[in-house]
């Protein structure tokens, strides 16, 4: 491949990824509410009720009023590779404002890294199928990621209902399956402790089968976001 080498080089986040892994995992560690997903090969952390069920009810219908089919990088939406429809809900709405603190609050993470908050609604067939959340080396996109807050350091989702059948997160590389309960909050680690991406963490949005299934997403950064 023909291609101008990076001003970013594939590890310049190892430090900062070790240093947020670390910070987080103390601060996880000592909060009753957090249930760590037994696994050695990835950091998986689970909270119920982090949204009440109000709150997860005007979750959707603010998602409903966004949601387009999802992009994803390098893939084209006809590709099938990621058939939900998604969008990202209005930053400086009040209530998202509150929902995206309640998430900085609980990792500590410096606000500043987060993404905006993304809406995700799967339709029966509808599904994302297995990818890791970190940005990848010598893609097209990873010179523009890297300019606009560096690596994805944790991910976090809440699961905004019931699905009928179908709709499961699963990770793949550690055979664990979870199911949308309505307010549970997913974390993860992208990174390994020693600050190299974790590709233990390829996960995917199985297809819905009946009814249909909303999640918020937030990632975070190694810096700030912009
Ligand atoms: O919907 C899911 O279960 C997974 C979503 C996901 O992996 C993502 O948005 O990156
Ligand atoms: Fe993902």
């Amino acid at each position: 491949m023909s291609q101008t080498k990076s001003p970013y080089a594939e590890n310049a986040d190892l430090p900062a990824l070790r240093r947020i892994g670390a910070q987080v995992r103390e601060r996880l560690a000592a909060n009753p509410a957090v249930y760590k997903v037994p696994t050695d090969k990835a950091e998986l952390f689970a909270v119920g009720d982090f949204m009440s069920a109000e709150e997860c009810t005007k979750m959707r219908a603010l998602i409903d009023a966004v949601a387009k089919p999802s992009y994803v990088f390098d893939v084209d939406y006809s590709e099938g590779y990621r058939t939900s429809y998604s969008g990202d809900v209005d930053p400086n709405d009040p209530f998202i404002r509150k929902i995206s603190r309640r998430i900085d609050d609980l990792l500590g993470i410096d606000p500043e890294f987060g993404e905006t908050i993304q809406g995700q609604r799967y339709m029966p067939g509808q599904e994302f199928q297995p990818h890791c959340d970190w940005f990848h080396y010598g893609t097209s996109y990873w010179d523009m990621e890297m300019a606009r807050g560096g690596q994805r350091s944790f991910t976090t989702m809440v699961f905004l209902n019931e699905v009928e059948a179908g709709g499961t997160t699963d990770f793949v590389e550690l055979d664990i399956a979870i199911e949308p309960k309505p307010g549970v909050l997913l974390i993860w680690n992208n990174a390994k402790p020693d600050g190299h991406t974790n590709l233990d963490t390829l996960h995917a949005g199985r297809p819905v089968i009946t009814g249909c299934k909303y999640v918020i997403t937030k990632w975070y950064r190694t810096k700030t976001w912009t």
